[in-house]
């Protein structure tokens, strides 16, 4: 098995002097290709800190952080810029879609800023919303629009799939359903999603869970027989 992500000793600190927070602090684990990785904790631990270092919408204030080959500490924003685009999808708690486009211009939007974009409509298709694409968001579910979000980060094709609290908004057979499509994406694909989450409960459907507490790797646990999320209840 190869280690798709490496973090070595990474530490992010907000700010400075007094006013400085240490929101993520000596961090180190490794992620294998095609797995699917929960990262577990409460709020305020540094989850958000540490995918938005994955992701590279943050810079690391130390160590060493390795995406597929990357080392995304040696990149400079503009290094950053295209690596976000190329490499990277997100999910994030509340959707965030554009209002004023379809559901399927929004996915059109995501998969025109790479080279090797999936085809929109046919992504569409596969989470569920064939029929829905010329529907703006105001006029589907949250767990509809959620599907459009999950659409447009898979569109782009990325190596990597990020989602923060991906079933945050949603209700509970709504929430299970999106987690079975990340769970689908992984195991269809063999790329790489990490969800991050305050929710212990689905830590079975994972192949690997990273727990963090005050900032810092509790615990780092791989998951030989991962329960399909339709197995699991909570
Ligand atoms: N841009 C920032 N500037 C200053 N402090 C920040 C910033 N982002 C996060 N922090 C601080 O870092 C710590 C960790 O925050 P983070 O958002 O990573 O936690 P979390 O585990 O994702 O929590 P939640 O589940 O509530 O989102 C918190 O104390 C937070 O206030």
């Amino acid at each position: 098995m190869t280690n798709f992500i490496s973090v070595t000793n990474m530490t992010k600190t907000y700010g400075a002097g007094e006013n400085a927070v240490t929101a993520n602090k000596d961090i180190s684990f490794d992620i294998q290709k095609g797995e699917l990785t929960i990262i577990l904790g409460a709020s305020g631990a540094g989850k958000s800190t540490l995918l938005n270092i994955l992701g590279g919408m943050d810079q690391l204030t130390a160590g060493q952080v390795v995406v597929n080959g990357t080392d995304l500490g040696q990149l400079d924003n503009r290094a950053l810029t295209t690596y976000r685009r190329q490499q990277i999808g997100f999910v994030f708690q509340f959707y965030n879609l554009v209002p004023n486009l379809t559901a399927l211009e929004n996915v059109e939007l995501a998969s025109e800023i790479v080279n090797d974009a999936l085809d929109p409509q046919k992504v569409l298709t596969e989470v569920g919303l064939g029929s829905r694409s010329q529907n703006f968001p105001a006029q589907l579910s949250g767990g509809e629009q959620q599907r459009v979000a999950i659409a447009r980060a898979m569109a782009k094709n990325p190596d990597l799939l990020l989602a923060d609290e991906p079933t945050g908004a949603l209700d509970y057979h709504t929430g299970k359903s999106i987690l079975q499509l990340f769970q689908d994406f992984v195991r269809q694909s063999g790329k790489n999603v990490i969800i991050v989450t305050h929710n212990s409960m689905i830590r079975p459907m994972a192949d690997h869970v990273i727990e963090i507490f005050d900032g810092q790797v509790k615990t780092d646990t791989r998951n030989d027989q991962p329960t399909p999320v339709a197995d699991l209840e909570w």
